[in-house]
């Protein structure tokens, strides 16, 4: 279980950007951090990866090891790599078995069909593309934790489905997700729970019908909800 108590974090300058932020997540469970431009999603996510320069609390992985993958909303590539070298990098870094990665590697290229474009240098590719290399790159390292920002807003609805049947299939194994969105449509069919951000703190969190509770909103959706609290 991955357990996350931020008292504060914020970036240097900007101190104080999110405070009293405390949730849990289960293996194989699914939570979305749903809240509007400038809540704090992103910063909550880098403040549990320990990226902030300034963070006051604690984060307890569960194992003796942060063993994560992050999933950046916007991608991060090498120029000089090609697309295969990337998958090469991470399988090293990871200490992957060449024929464990090489099968691996090469089921994901397929199943995001990108076949046609493995050994292209990923500047060239479109914003949808690069992000997929980013969600190949994650799954490639089966981490116990997946942590995921703003993923639906660049893909398909093709490579949507793959992302979603893939993470489920990781679910299964025991791996837990934290994803943020703003696509709520989505998100309330896929979480198990819900936490809602506002101006740095939590206003509500639980799984649908708890959130409907906490806004006195029976039966509402996850938008309504959601703009009720925000
Ligand atoms: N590098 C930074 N330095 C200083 N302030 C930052 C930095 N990044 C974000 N902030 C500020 O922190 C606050 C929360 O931003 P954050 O990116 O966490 O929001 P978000 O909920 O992820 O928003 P969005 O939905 O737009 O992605 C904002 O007021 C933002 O201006």
């Amino acid at each position: 279980m991955v357990t996350v108590g931020i008292e504060q974090a914020g970036y240097e300058g900007r101190k104080d950007v999110i405070r009293d932020i405390h949730f849990s997540i289960n293996p194989g469970e699914l939570v979305g951090l749903i809240g509007p431009n400038g809540a704090g999603k992103s910063t909550t996510i880098k403040a549990v990866l320990g990226l902030l320069a300034d963070f006051t609390g604690e984060v307890n992985f569960g194992g003796s090891k942060k063993n994560y993958a992050y999933i950046p909303e916007q991608p991060i590539l090498y120029d000089k790599l090609t697309f295969w070298e990337h998958l090469e990098l991470a399988a090293s870094a990871n200490e992957m078995e060449r024929a464990d990665f090489e099968s691996k590697a090469e089921l994901l290229v397929k199943r995001f069909r990108l076949q046609e474009v493995k050994h292209h240098l990923p500047s060239s590719f479109s914003k949808g593309m690069q992000q997929k290399i980013m969600l190949i790159l994650g799954f490639l390292a089966e981490p116990d934790l997946y942590v995921v920002d703003e993923p639906f807003v660049g893909l398909d609805p093709r490579a949507t489905k793959d992302l979603l049947s893939l993470l489920e299939e990781e679910r299964k194994r025991g791996a837990a997700v934290l994803m943020s969105t703003h696509v709520l449509d989505t998100a309330e069919k896929i979480c198990d729970r819900f936490i809602l951000l506002d101006q740095g703190s939590i206003v509500a969190q639980g799984d649908l019908q708890q959130i409907q509770q906490q806004c006195k909103l029976p039966n509402a959706s996850l938008f309504d909800c959601f703009h009720s609290l925000t």
